[in-house]
């Protein structure tokens, strides 16, 4: 019989690991909070935008092993339960806010009767595993017959099925071999594909994850560094990072200079881990990560002055369009996101933004419905003063900046993610700014 697999939380995440465990094949319930998620992933619809998801949906929504529901009692006869709730920020710390994989924990384990694995996905801090083995096993009725496990997920949002399909490594974080053989068991497709599998403790598999993620942002924070000395010695970043990147030591994936990281990773995975550090009494070993998020964060500030310099000191009723809101292309999030923050700050300075984005302009009206948002490109370019493009969008790069230079009022485009053709641009009659570019 096929493996039955239960998946909490249904995000970003969790419904692409549901799907994506109904394509290895086996019987899966997909269980959250949210009953609206619930109903729409259901009738085999994504709640998010996310490439590939509908399609993997719409293939298993009609086979009847793939179900979604708010009752957790239909995980009760799962052989194995992922666990990818929310560890957003804490609104009153830096650290994670543990309460919803808790939850998720205390909502699973009363219907836990028969030995199973209940396995850790979301990002957490170090320790956290641990603290949920012993919960787990004082709550649920089989007691220690449910045991966990942490295999922390290195998806990108984007790429999110193609990365649960065929993932570049597996980290199974065990207390015993048959922990470890079930989770051989669940991913003996990529395995058997080559993908490489690193088993270990609890402690190493959530250091892992979000060590990852913090060596992430220092690469990008290093390059957006190295684009705030460029600005002041009149060098070009971007052929820097070409530099650079070509020494395979370095590499020249996550050189990308502009306005910085966002999303609902990394910015607060690095301030969480920054937060278990010192509870550690090691607040000094992850210091540096406070400069990173500093740089990151000086980055969004760097284009709302710049569009202030461009408009002679004061934004205010200056016309500008802003191409993107989304954290980053192919998603529709718009957690932290730096675009939505910089055309955020430009609208309570007065400037008139206008903001459109291809797939997030439903999200960002919800964090920030008092900002106007345009439904085309060209709209929110027309009678622009300042251009923003803030999201690299294919749909922005093919912009015809000859016939965009008609419909704006000053050809001025800030490029905040230094990839449009700025040669086409500045031919079109446009004054073209890059990031850390001369
Ligand atoms: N988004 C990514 O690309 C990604 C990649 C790797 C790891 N992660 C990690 O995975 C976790 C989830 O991230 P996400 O982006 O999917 O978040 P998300 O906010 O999109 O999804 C979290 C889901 O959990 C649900 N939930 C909250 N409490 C619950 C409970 N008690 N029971 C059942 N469901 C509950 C919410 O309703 C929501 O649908 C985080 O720890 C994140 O850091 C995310
Ligand atoms: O050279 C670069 C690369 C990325 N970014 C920005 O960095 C952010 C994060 O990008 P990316 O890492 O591609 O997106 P996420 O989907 O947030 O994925 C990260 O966070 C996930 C959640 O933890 C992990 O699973 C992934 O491995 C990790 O890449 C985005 O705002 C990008 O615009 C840059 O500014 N410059």
């Amino acid at each position: 019989m096929s493996l039955r697999i239960s998946v909490i939380g249904t995000g970003y995440l969790g419904a692409v690991h549901a799907v994506g465990m109904a394509e290895l094949g086996y019987t899966v319930v997909g269980i959250d909070v949210d009953a609206d998620k619930v109903a729409a992933l259901a009738r085999g619809e994504a709640p998010f935008y996310e490439p590939g998801l509908d399609e993997l949906l719409a293939k298993h929504s009609g086979t009847g092993r793939l179900s979604f529901t708010t009752d957790f009692a239909a995980a009760a006869d799962a052989d194995v339960h992922f666990i990818c709730v929310g560890t957003p920020q804490r609104r009153d710390s830096m650290a994670a806010d543990l309460r919803y994989v808790e939850g998720a924990v205390d909502s699973l384990a009363p219907h836990l009767t028969t030995q199973c694995l209940v396995v850790g996905k979301s990002t957490v801090p170090v320790g956290t595993a641990a603290a949920l083995a012993d919960r787990l096993a004082k709550t649920a009725p089989v007691g220690a017959g449910a045991e966990l496990a942490w295999n922390p997920e290195f998806l990108r949002e984007g790429y999110a099925v193609e990365d649960t399909l065929h993932p570049d490594r597996l980290v199974f974080g065990v207390t015993s071999a048959e922990a470890e053989r079930r989770l051989r068991e669940v991913y003996a497709r990529a395995i058997d594909d080559g993908t490489p599998v690193i088993v270990t403790d609890l402690p190493t598999a959530e250091l892992v994850k979000v060590s990852a993620n913090a060596f992430l942002a220092t690469k990008i924070s290093f390059i957006n560094a190295m684009a705030e000395i460029s600005e002041v010695a009149g060098a070009d970043v971007t052929k820097l990072a070409d530099a650079i990147g070509h020494d395979a030591r370095i590499g020249r994936r996550f050189l990308n200079a502009g306005i910085g990281f966002g999303g609902g990773c990394l910015p607060k995975d690095i301030r969480a881990f920054m937060a278990r550090a010192g509870e550690l009494g090691a607040s000094h070993s992850l210091a540096f990560l406070a400069e990173i998020d500093a740089i990151n964060l000086r980055r969004r500030q760097r284009v709302v002055d710049i569009v202030r310099e461009l408009a002679g000191g004061s934004v205010a009723n200056r016309r500008v369009a802003v191409l993107g809101a989304a954290f980053k292309p192919h998603s529709d999030d718009v957690r932290d996101s730096p675009a939505l923050n910089i055309a955020g700050q430009l609208h309570l300075q007065g400037a008139r933004v206008s903001v459109y984005d291809p797939k997030a302009t439903e999200n960002a009206r919800k964090i920030f419905p008092t900002l106007p948002y345009a439904e085309s490109a060209l709209d929110a370019c027309r009678g622009a003063h300042v251009v923003l493009h803030l999201t690299e969008w294919q749909e922005f790069r093919d912009l015809d900046p000859v016939e965009l230079a008609r419909m704006v009022e000053n050809p001025v485009v800030v490029d905040g993610r230094n990839c449009l053709d700025a040669d086409a641009w500045r031919a079109a009659g446009w004054t073209y700014r890059g990031l850390g570019r001369p």
